[in-house]
């Protein structure tokens, strides 16, 4: 069996190879294929194809894929957490330290000079550019996943006092915090106490927004904000009142609009947080990974719209099934099967929200009888999406 995938957006090749020689990558099937891996390409309005089962994001923000269309198309949604986090911290790190120095400002200011006298001009000059320094200031790190403790970490090991606000921090990233890192319970305890901020939690309708005017008005003056997440978790009017006021000295995002481009205070970055070889390479390895184990085995790892999956393929097949989330559907699933007079060695369902998976893994090898159970789950009420995975 080979399963096909297209690729977006430039995902590198050496990650690929993780697929293994079981995939044709952007062949001929590349207009239905089974599997995509993309990176910032936005799906929303788009098609998703009929064969499509899996969508591999090569990153950590899925906000550019239809989440709720593909579920209930029976796609699973896939992302690689962590695999750019160190990339980012780095890029946000330099941020800090570009708003505490102008190195920018600085070095545009060298290259206007001539003369022989430069060492001499450079001299007297150079009083404009004097800076501060990061160590002692509050850095306030709203979201502390991947990106946002490895910062807060490294944030403390440079002598900066630490403030983190995280409703849903996971169990294991706490166990990994600095005990000097302050935990915020409110974000407004942010707002109010930090000289620089940083963000990093995904796109949604509750952090949509997230400084906003409330949000300048309760800060101090001269603060950083970096935000190497997603633009939109800026109301970009409300900021620029608030570089006005002198409540913001920078703003430094990696993602641009028109609005934000050639404004003194304002650096803008071409989405470049999560640009370097490692990264890339990083991203590209768990995608390939992800992907060929749920297409080979029907194990789900990393879904953000799916629960995770793990059981060994023991029988000679298994039947995957993505259903709807109803009442005794696992009782009428297993009914199905033993009226096919096959016999069920392990079920395991899981659910999410409204929909579950469900891996059927079947003591049965001919396999005309275990295509036949599958053509009757494709007909059946509340069955969205039905694979035959063979051992
Ligand atoms: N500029 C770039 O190239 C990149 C940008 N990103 C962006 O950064 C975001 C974060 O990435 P990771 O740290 O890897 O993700 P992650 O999933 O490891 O961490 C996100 C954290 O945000 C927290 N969170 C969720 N809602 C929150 C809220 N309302 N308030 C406070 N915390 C909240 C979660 O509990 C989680 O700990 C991604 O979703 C993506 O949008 C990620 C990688 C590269
Ligand atoms: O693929 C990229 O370069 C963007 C990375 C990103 O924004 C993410 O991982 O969320």
């Amino acid at each position: 069996m080979v399963y096909t995938v297209k690729t977006y957006n430039n995902i590198n090749k050496i990650g690929l190879r993780e697929l293994g020689n079981g995939f044709q990558i952007d062949g001929d099937h590349k207009e239905n294929p089974d599997a995509y891996i993309i990176r910032s390409e936005n799906l929303h309005g788009a098609t998703l194809p009929e064969n499509l089962v899996a969508i591999a994001r090569a990153g950590a923000g899925t906000n550019n894929i239809p989440i709720d269309v593909a579920t209930d198309q029976g796609i699973v949604v896939f992302n690689t957490p962590g695999a750019n986090a160190n990339a980012v911290k780095e890029a946000v790190l330099a941020s800090t330290l570009l708003s505490a120095r102008d190195y920018i400002g600085a070095t545009s200011w060298v290259n206007t000079l001539t003369g022989e006298d430069v060492p001499e001009q450079v001299e007297a000059g150079k009083k404009q550019f004097a800076g501060s320094e990061i160590a002692g200031k509050t850095l306030g790190v709203i979201g502390l996943g991947a990106i946002g403790a490895r910062i807060a970490n490294d944030a403390v090991r440079l002598g900066m006092n630490v403030i983190g606000y995280d409703p849903y921090v996971s169990v294991e990233t706490a166990w990994g915090l600095n005990r000097a890192i302050i935990r915020a319970t409110e974000i407004h305890d942010v707002f109010k106490n930090s000289d620089y901020i940083t963000i990093h939690v995904p796109l949604t309708e509750e952090t949509r927004n997230t400084f906003d005017r409330e949000a300048f008005d309760l800060m101090g003056k001269d603060v950083t904000v970096i935000n190497f997440a997603r633009g939109e978790l800026v109301d970009n009017t409300a900021l620029f009142d608030a570089i006005e006021t002198g409540v913001v000295k920078r703003y430094i995002t990696d993602f641009g609009t028109e609005d934000l481009l050639n404004k003194e205070k304002i650096t803008v970055l071409p989405h470049v947080g999560g640009s370097t070889e490692e990264a890339e390479l990083n991203c590209a390895i768990m995608a390939g990974q992800t992907i060929r184990r749920f297409m080979e085995t029907g194990e789900i790892i990393n879904s953000v719209n799916f629960p995770n999956v793990k059981q060994t393929l023991t029988t000679p097949f298994r039947i995957t099934l993505i259903n709807n989330n109803v009442p005794n559907i696992v009782a009428r699933i297993s009914t199905r099967v033993s009226d096919a007079g096959i016999n069920i060695s392990n079920i395991i369902n899981r659910s999410k929200n409204d929909h579950a998976y469900t891996l059927l893994d079947l003591d049965e090898s001919d396999e005309q009888k275990v295509q036949a159970l599958a053509d009757e789950f494709n007909k059946s009420e509340h069955i969205v999406k039905v694979r035959i995975i063979k051992k």
